[in-house]
């Protein structure tokens, strides 16, 4: 993608922001679900092969995001605890457990609908499988880039003090997993250590 010569990190990444957004838009929804389709199947198989504690954290979608509502529901009759964030002040990420038909309220925060109910930590990862983070687009080396406000980068970070913490795998589509190059990765950027889509769990080595 072209960015203009001389434009700052910040100024780059919010155009990629904007050309990846538009990205996801033009993708018919029949394709969007069919890739999620196949993507959520490698979630399940690889949580059905590893999860001790029977968790895992996610996002509910909204707009263009990979539609992966039906997913949770199966995994939820299929008795997963699902976690979802809820965006607090300072940009911050508590959790909540999603159930179907959970109330929802606005965030205090941000112009998104969350689940009420009990709030946990970063420490409650600690009896978490795995982590579904959401991401715009991801590079081959587990860069990554979400929706800009550093909600996630700040959440890992801490995750990644605890002793045994699970680890950050990405759900995007397929044209979203990148050569490293394509954008911009920053210091505090936290990496995932893998990527699911269509064709599979993809692994980085770091
Ligand atoms: N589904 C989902 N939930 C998530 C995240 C995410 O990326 N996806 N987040 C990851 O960190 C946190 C919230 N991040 C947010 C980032 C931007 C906006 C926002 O201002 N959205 C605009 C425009 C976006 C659009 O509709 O396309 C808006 O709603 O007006 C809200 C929440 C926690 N929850
Ligand atoms: N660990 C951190 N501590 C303090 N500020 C941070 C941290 N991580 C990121 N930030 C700030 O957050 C802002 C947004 O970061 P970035 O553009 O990487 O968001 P993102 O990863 O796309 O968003 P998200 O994590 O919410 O999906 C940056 O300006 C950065 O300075």
């Amino acid at each position: 993608m072209d960015t203009p010569a001389g434009a700052s990190l910040d100024d780059q990444k919010q155009a990629l922001r904007k050309h990846y957004r538009a990205a996801r838009k033009n993708l018919p929804v029949a394709e969007r679900e069919a890739q999620m389709a196949l993507t959520t199947g490698h979630v399940r198989s690889w949580l059905d092969q590893n999860a001790e504690h029977r968790a895992f954290t996610a996002v509910l979608p909204f707009g263009a995001e990979p539609p992966i509502m039906p997913f949770l529901m199966q995994m939820h009759d299929r008795r997963y605890r699902i976690l979802v964030p809820i965006t607090e002040p300072e940009r911050q990420l508590s959790f909540v457990e999603w159930t179907p038909g959970v109330a929802m309220e606005r965030s205090s925060v941000a112009p998104i609908d969350e689940p009420v109910g009990p709030r946990v930590d970063f420490r409650a990862m600690a009896e978490v499988d795995l982590m579904l983070v959401p991401a715009q687009v991801v590079d081959d080396q587990g860069g990554r880039m979400g929706q800009g406000g550093g909600y996630y980068d700040r959440f890992l970070e801490k995750v990644r003090t605890l002793a045994d913490p699970p680890k950050p795998y990405a759900v995007v589509f397929d044209h979203e997993l990148v050569p490293a190059g394509t954008f911009p990765v920053e210091d505090f950027d936290q990496r995932v250590d893998g990527v699911f889509t269509s064709a599979g769990l993809t692994l980085f080595d770091r």
